[in-house]
């Protein structure tokens, strides 16, 4: 859901696409590198509530559907600044035992360095989408980890849960993901640590693969000029010299 009160805190961009896209700006720049999160899930499990939450550590109630928002904000991890950029998406939807997603939140996933799939334990469908959208991660990511962090949302809800925590946390360590349990409503400082996880994983990617560091794995050092050698080759060359010279 989209918010209906004005957050001047929050720098809003027009578009995803708007945004660099590599996923690793600064660095050398001097500009805090860039963590790029998608929050995907089925409408209603409280995406908009997390995301809020985790960039003001506010509960708002109140919303309007969301037409999927990105947000901005800076957090220090381990002692280095990162600008994360959090994606916003409309709610997904189950058709004919197949993922009925569009092109704009598959824009959104194909953007994401890292992906949040967010479900409710009040809601058995939104659970039922959570491998469905695992697997739509994977294939828009081929061959890449992309990390991934399930979040168990409306914790405070117990008397009307559908999904049992416990179920959500099997089913996250089968697909390979960490999982949170979460009240967006009751506990900021669980929603704080499932995104700083995130980009705790992504931060360690990112660097592990930047070009500079791929670069000096892969390529020998060249050896440093070995003077005794230089100096043996410059004499040799010098006396030919000398030998042809008094030879004519
Ligand atoms: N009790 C409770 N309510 C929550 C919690 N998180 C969100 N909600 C409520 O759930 C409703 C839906 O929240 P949204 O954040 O708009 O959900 P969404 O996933 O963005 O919905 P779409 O925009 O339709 O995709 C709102 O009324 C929120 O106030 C929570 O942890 N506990």
């Amino acid at each position: 859901m989209r918010l209906v009160q004005n957050m001047c805190t929050i720098a809003e961009y027009p578009q995803a696409g708007s945004a660099s896209g590599d996923g690793c700006s600064g660095g050398s720049s001097g500009r805090p590198r860039l963590i790029k999160i998608a929050v995907v899930g089925a409408s209603g499990v409280g995406k908009t509530a997390l995301v809020v939450r985790f960039l003001t550590k506010r509960f708002i109630g109140d919303y309007e559907r969301n037409a999927g928002n990105l947000y901005s904000r800076q957090i220090q991890i381990d002692g280095e600044m990162l600008a994360i950029q959090v994606q916003d998406t409309p709610g997904v939807q189950i058709h004919e035992h197949s993922l009925d997603c569009n092109e704009q939140l598959n824009r959104c996933i194909r953007w994401a360095d890292a992906v949040v799939i967010v479900f409710s334990i009040t809601d058995y469908k939104s659970y039922e989408l959570l491998s469905h959208l695992h697997q739509q991660v994977r294939q828009l990511h081929p061959g890449n980890r992309v990390p991934v962090v399930v979040v168990a949302n409306k914790a405070d809800l117990l008397h009307i849960k559908e999904v049992e925590p416990q179920h959500g946390l099997q089913l996250a360590n089968m697909l390979g993901c960490t999982f949170y349990e979460v009240s967006v409503s009751e506990n900021y400082n669980d929603v704080f640590n499932a995104f700083h996880v995130l980009c705790k994983e992504v931060s360690k990617q990112q660097i592990t693969s930047t070009p500079e560091k791929r670069r000096t794995s892969l390529i020998p050092r060249p050896k440093s000029p070995n003077m005794q050698d230089l100096k043996r080759r410059f004499k040799q060359a010098l006396s030919a010299k000398v030998r042809t010279v008094t030879s004519v």
